[in-house]
C-alpha cells in the first residue's frame, strides 16, 4: 500500500488503486510524473508517489531491482567547482607566486647568513650534519604558509560540523560556503514561512460568511440539503483519509489542506443523519500545475455526479450556477459573480488560504475513461484556511535585509494570501512588486528584466514558474540564489538553486532530495545560521594570507558571529578581498606579531576583538599552546633552534612590542575604506 509523497521500496505490479501519478525522475531525470493504472502496471523502486494510494504485488528487491543495477553501475562523477572554489583558483595563483618570491627571498637570506658566518668561522669547506639541518630548517621557514587549502578545507569542515549542531544536515560540502556569498533568498510560503497547521476558521456558505466556532452555530442556519452536498463532497473529493487507530481515536491523514478540511467534514458529520451510500468511478489527483481536484461519484439510482475543489478564483470561473440561502440552485449573475471575488478577497486578505467546493450533476452518460468536465459547475461554497506564520520567520527576515540578502516569496496561494502573509513576515515592502505565476508566464525577456529585481511575491506560480524565477535571477542577474521548500513542488526550484534548503520534518521525500541542505528540526531561524557559517571560511582565509596554518586553525573553530550577517554578501561578481581585508592585511603586515595579531584577526571589522574569546577553547588552546612553545624553544632549546634565554626585561620589552600590534590593529581598523 503504497501513501503519498513516499518512495517506492521495491519493484512490482500496481493491483489497485486509482490515478497515481509517480515521479521516476530519480531514474529517468523526467520530471513530468507518469501515471500507474492497470494498463501501465510498472512501480519501480526508488521512484516516488506523488499523489494517491494503491496496492502492488513486489515482483524484485534489493540489488535485483532497476534501481539496485543503477546504483551498482554508478561510478562517481566530478563535481561543479563552487564559487569559493573558482575564486580561491585565482587567489591561490596570485599568493603562490607572492608566496614563493618570498619564500626564494627568504631561503636566499638565511643561507646568506649561514655562509657569511661559516666564512668567518673559517670553515666554509667543512660542512657538518648540523649545518644540513639548518638548511632543512631555512627551507621549512620559507615555505611555511603554504596550509592554505588545509585550512580552507578544515573550516568548511567545521563549519559543517557546526552547522549540524545546529540542526542543519548538510547534503553537499560545498554548500557550506555557497550560502555566505548568497545574494537571494526565494521562500516558498505554505510549510516553509507558515507552520503548515492548518484549520478551517471561516467559510461563505449560502449567502455569508461565517466563522466556524461551533458545529451547533454554524449549523442552525443552514439547510440540511446543503449541509449534505458539503460533507458529500468533503469526504469524496479527497486525497487524505480518516482512519480508525487500534486505540479507537481517529486520526486524519493527509496534506495539511486536506486535513483541515476533513477535520471540518468530521465536526459537521456529527450532525449529518447519514450519508447516502455512492461510489467512486473516477479521481483527478491534486496537482500544484492545475491547483484543483476532482472525482466523479456514481449515485444510487445509476447517476453520475462530479464534486470539484481547488483554488478558489480559478474553480469560481467554472462556476455558473449556486447554492442560495434556502439551498435552491440559482444562476450565478454577474453581480454575484463580483461578490463573490470580493469574499475571496476579503478572507484572502486576512491571510486565509481560500479553497472553493462546487459540484455536476453529470446525468447517466459518463464513462470513466472520459476526463471530468472543468465548466457548469454549481458552487457549494468557499472556504478560509488559517496557517500560522512560524515564529522567529519575521526576525530572520529582517536579519537577511540587514546582510544585503533579497528575500522573495514564491508561492502557490492566491495573491492576496500571499501578500498578507509576506507583509506580516516584512517580505513585502511598499515599492516591492507582487504577480501571479500566469502573469510572469507571459511577460518578455525584456519586461522580465525590468520587473525582476523587484519581484518580492510571486503567487499562483506553478513549479515551473518557481524554476524559471530562480533561473533567471542566477543566469541573467548572475546572482547568487538559496532557495528555502518543503513540498514536491519546490523540488525544481531546490535543484536549480545555487543552495537549496529544504525542511527535514514536514518536507517531502522529493523536495529533501533535490536540496542541498536539510533543516532537521524546522526552525526557521537556522537559515540564517546556516548562512552564517561559511563567512568563516572567507575570515580564516585571510588570516592564513599572511599568518601561519596553527593561527588559521585556531580561528577555523571559531563560530560565526552574528554581526557576520551584517556584512554583505560577496556574491558571484564581489572581490573576495575585500578592502576591509586589504587594509587589514596591509596594516598588520606594517607591524605584525603573531600571538596578538592572531587575537587581532578574529574580528575583521569590530575593535572589540575579545568579545567571546574565552569561549573558544581551541582557540585559546591553540593560543596557549603557541605561547608555552615560543617560551620553551626560547628559554630552553637555546641551542637547537638557535635562540638564547632572555632575561626578564628583555621578555617584558617583547610582550610589550608585541602587545602594541594590538592597538595599532585597532587603529588600522579605524581606517574608513568602502565595504567591498
Ligand atoms: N488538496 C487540495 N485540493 C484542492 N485544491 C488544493 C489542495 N491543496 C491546495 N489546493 C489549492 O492549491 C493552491 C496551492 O497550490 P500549490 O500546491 O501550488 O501550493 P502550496 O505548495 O500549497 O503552497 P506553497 O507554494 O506556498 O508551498 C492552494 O491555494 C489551494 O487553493
Ligand atoms: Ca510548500
Amino acid at each position: 500500500m503504497r501513501r503519498e509523497k513516499e518512495e517506492v521500496p521495491a519493484d512490482g505490479l500496481f493491483v489497485s488503486g486509482f490515478s497515481l501519478p509517480i515521479n521516476e525522475s530519480s531514474l529517468t531525470g523526467e520530471s513530468d510524473p507518469k501515471t500507474v493504472t492497470a494498463e501501465n502496471p510498472f512501480l519501480l523502486s526508488g521512484t516516488k508517489v506523488q499523489n494517491g494510494s494503491c496496492k502492488m504485488v513486489v515482483t524484485t528487491v534489493g540489488m535485483r531491482t532497476q534501481w539496485g543495477k543503477l546504483m551498482a553501475t554508478l561510478s562517481e562523477g566530478g563535481d561543479d567547482e563552487t564559487p569559493l572554489q573558482v575564486k580561491l583558483n585565482g587567489v591561490a595563483t596570485i599568493i603562490g607566486k607572492i608566496g614563493l618570491f618570498f619564500a626564494v627571498i627568504t631561503f636566499a637570506v638565511l643561507v646568506q647568513g649561514l655562509f657569511i658566518r661559516k666564512m668567518q668561522e673559517g670553515s666554509h669547506w667543512i660542512w657538518s650534519g648540523d649545518d644540513a639541518l639548518a638548511m632543512l630548517e631555512y627551507f621549512a621557514i620559507a615555505v611555511m604558509p603554504e596550509g592554505l587549502p588545509l585550512a580552507v578545507t578544515l573550516s568548511l569542515a567545521f563549519a559543517m560540523k557546526k552547522m549540524m549542531n545546529d540542526r542543519a544536515l548538510v547534503r553537499h560540502l560545498a554548500a557550506c560556503e555557497t550560502m555566505g556569498s548568497a545574494t537571494n533568498i526565494c521562500h516558498d510560503k505554505t510549510g516553509t514561512l507558515t507552520t503548515n497547521h492548518m484549520t478551517l476558521v471561516k467559510a461563505w456558505i449560502c449567502g455569508e460568511i461565517r466563522e466556524v466556532k461551533s458545529a451547533s452555530t454554524f449549523y442552525s442556519t443552514i439547510p440540511d440539503s446543503v449541509i449534505g452536498m458539503f460533507v458529500e463532497s468533503i469526504f469524496n473529493n479527497t486525497g487524505g483519509e480518516v482512519v480508525k487507530t487500534e486505540k479507537n481515536t481517529t486520526e486524519i491523514l493527509g496534506t495539511p489542506t486536506e486535513t483541515a478540511l476533513l477535520e471540518f467534514g468530521l465536526m459537521l458529520k456529527e450532525k449529518q443523519a447519514k450519508t447516502k451510500a455512492s461510489k467512486l468511478v473516477k479521481v483527478e489527483p491534486f496537482n500544484s500545475e492545475k491547483k484543483r481536484m476532482a472525482v466523479v461519484l456514481e449515485l444510487e439510482g445509476g447517476c453520475f455526479r462530479t464534486h470539484c475543489k481547488g483554488a478558489s478564483e480559478i474553480i469560481l470561473g467554472a462556476c455558473d450556477k449556486v447554492l442560495n440561502r434556502t439551498g435552491e440552485v440559482v444562476p450565478l449573475d454577474e453581480e454575484l459573480n463580483n461578490h463573490l471575488k470580493d469574499v475571496i478577497v476579503l478572507l484572502a486578505n486576512e491571510a486565509l488560504r481560500t479553497l472553493c467546493l462546487c459540484y455536476k450533476e453529470l446525468g447517466n452518460e459518463f464513462n470513466s475513461k472520459d476526463l471530468i468536465p472543468f465548466e457548469g459547475y454549481t458552487l457549494i461554497g468557499i472556504v478560509g484556511i488559517k496557517d500560522p506564520v512560524r515564529p522567529g520567520v519575521k526576525e530572520s527576515v529582517a536579519i537577511c535585509r540587514s546582510a544585503g540578502i533579497t528575500v522573495r516569496m514564491v508561492t502557490g496561494d492566491n495573491i492576496n494570501t500571499a501578500k498578507a502573509i509576506a507583509r506580516e513576515c516584512g517580505i513585502l515592502t511598499d515599492d516591492g512588486i507582487a504577480i501571479e505565476g500566469p502573469d510572469f508566464r507571459e511577460k518578455t525577456e525584456e519586461e522580465l528584466f525590468k520587473i525582476i529585481p523587484k519581484i518580492q511575491v510571486m503567487a499562483r506560480s506553478s513549479p515551473m514558474d518557481k524554476h524559471t524565477l530562480v533561473k533567471h535571477l542566477r543566469t541573467t542577474f548572475d546572482e547568487v540564489v538559496a532557495v528555502t521548500g518543503d513540498g514536491t513542488n519546490d523540488a525544481p526550484a531546490l535543484h536549480e538553486a545555487d543552495i537549496g534548503l529544504a525542511m527535514g520534518i514536514a518536507g517531502t521525500e522529493v523536495a529533501k532530495e533535490s536540496a542541498d541542505v536539510i533543516i532537521l528540526d524546522d526552525n526557521f531561524s537556522t537559515i540564517v545560521t546556516v548562512a552564517n557559517a561559511p563567512l568563516t571560511a572567507v575570515q580564516l582565509l585571510w588570516v592564513n594570507m599572511i599568518m601561519d596554518t596553527l593561527g588559521a586553525l585556531a580561528l577555523a573553530t571559531e563560530p560565526p558571529t552574528d554581526e557576520l550577517m551584517e556584512r554583505t554578501p560577496v556574491g558571484r561578481k564581489g572581490n573576495f578581498i575585500t578592502n576591509v581585508m586589504w587594509r587589514n592585511i596591509m596594516g598588520q603586515s606594517i607591524y605584525q606579531f603573531v600571538v596578538f595579531n592572531e587575537i587581532s584577526s578574529r574580528e575583521m571589522e569590530k575593535i572589540d576583538v575579545f568579545k567571546g574569546i574565552l569561549k573558544n577553547y581551541v582557540f585559546m588552546c591553540v593560543l596557549t599552546c603557541t605561547v608555552i612553545f615560543q617560551i620553551i624553544i626560547i628559554e630552553f632549546l637555546g641551542t637547537f633552534a638557535n635562540t638564547s634565554p632572555l632575561t626578564l626585561s628583555q621578555w617584558f620589552a617583547c610582550v610589550t612590542i608585541g602587545f602594541l600590534g594590538m592597538p595599532i590593529a585597532a587603529a588600522v581598523k579605524m581606517i574608513p575604506v568602502g565595504s567591498r
